[in-house]
């Protein structure tokens, strides 16, 4: 297991001069910080700093650090980050094979076996050349999970992961997702309204609050 962390120092994000949201936290490796607080408090925004998506109406201070790099002004895309959010938004156009290959490192050894053990992992086994769209919600979630989890991210934000899926499926869903991010070593960070939701990630939580 490899050992991530993520680390946020004097985050300060304001808006028009009010501060929206305060943050220093220390995510240590497989723990899942969970962030709660009413509509409108922040938790998007915060996941946007710290994927490199902010928009230009904010004014932010503070340094976030991915293994000790800094990565608080890297472009999206070289932070190491991997996001899952709601919709499991799988390519259409490519097969649950493709979408699982999509983002896995150029240098990864023997994929077709890599991709046939993910879809293993997930109950999925001889799915690879299926289209998307015809799977069930619950399929498609697990495929976005293992998408992610073999793009090797060093950290990943989750926004509302479960929201969609019906009680039985969340239920399920979570204890996948969190023993999967757990096993990979991964510091996660998890926006969520639902208490159970937090109580499963089993990790410290936040309420932001206006
Ligand atoms: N691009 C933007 N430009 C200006 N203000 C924005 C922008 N995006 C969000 N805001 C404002 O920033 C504040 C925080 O919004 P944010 O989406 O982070 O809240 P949230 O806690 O994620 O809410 P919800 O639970 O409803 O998703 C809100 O007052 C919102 O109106």
């Amino acid at each position: 297991m490899t050992h991530h962390h993520l680390e946020i120092d004097s985050l300060r994000i304001a808006l028009d001069g009010n501060v929206l949201l305060e943050l220093d936290a220390h995510i240590g490796p497989g723990e899942i910080l969970t962030v709660m607080g009413p509509s409108g408090s922040g938790k998007s925004t915060l996941l946007a700093w710290l994927a490199g998506f902010l928009a230009g109406d904010f004014e932010a201070s503070g340094h976030a650090h991915l293994d000790g790099r800094d990565i608080t002004h890297l472009p999206a895309e070289q932070r190491g980050i991997g996001l899952l959010f709601q919709d499991p938004l799988l390519f259409p156009h490519l097969s649950v094979a493709g979408n699982l290959r999509f983002g896995m490192p150029r240098a990864t050894r023997d994929k077709p076996r890599q991709v046939e053990t993910a879809l293993e992992q997930i109950g999925l086994a001889g799915f690879g050349d299926r289209d998307p769209a015809t799977l069930s919600g619950g399929q498609k979630a697990r495929v976005a999970l293992m998408r992610l989890l073999l793009s090797r991210p060093c950290a990943v934000l989750l926004d509302e992961p479960f929201s969609k899926l019906d009680t039985h499926l969340r239920q399920e869903m979570r204890q996948l997702v969190f023993t999967q991010l757990r096993q990979a070593g991964l510091p996660s960070l998890l926006v969520t309204h639902d208490r159970d939701d937090a109580a499963s990630a089993g990790g410290k939580v936040i309420e932001l609050t206006h």
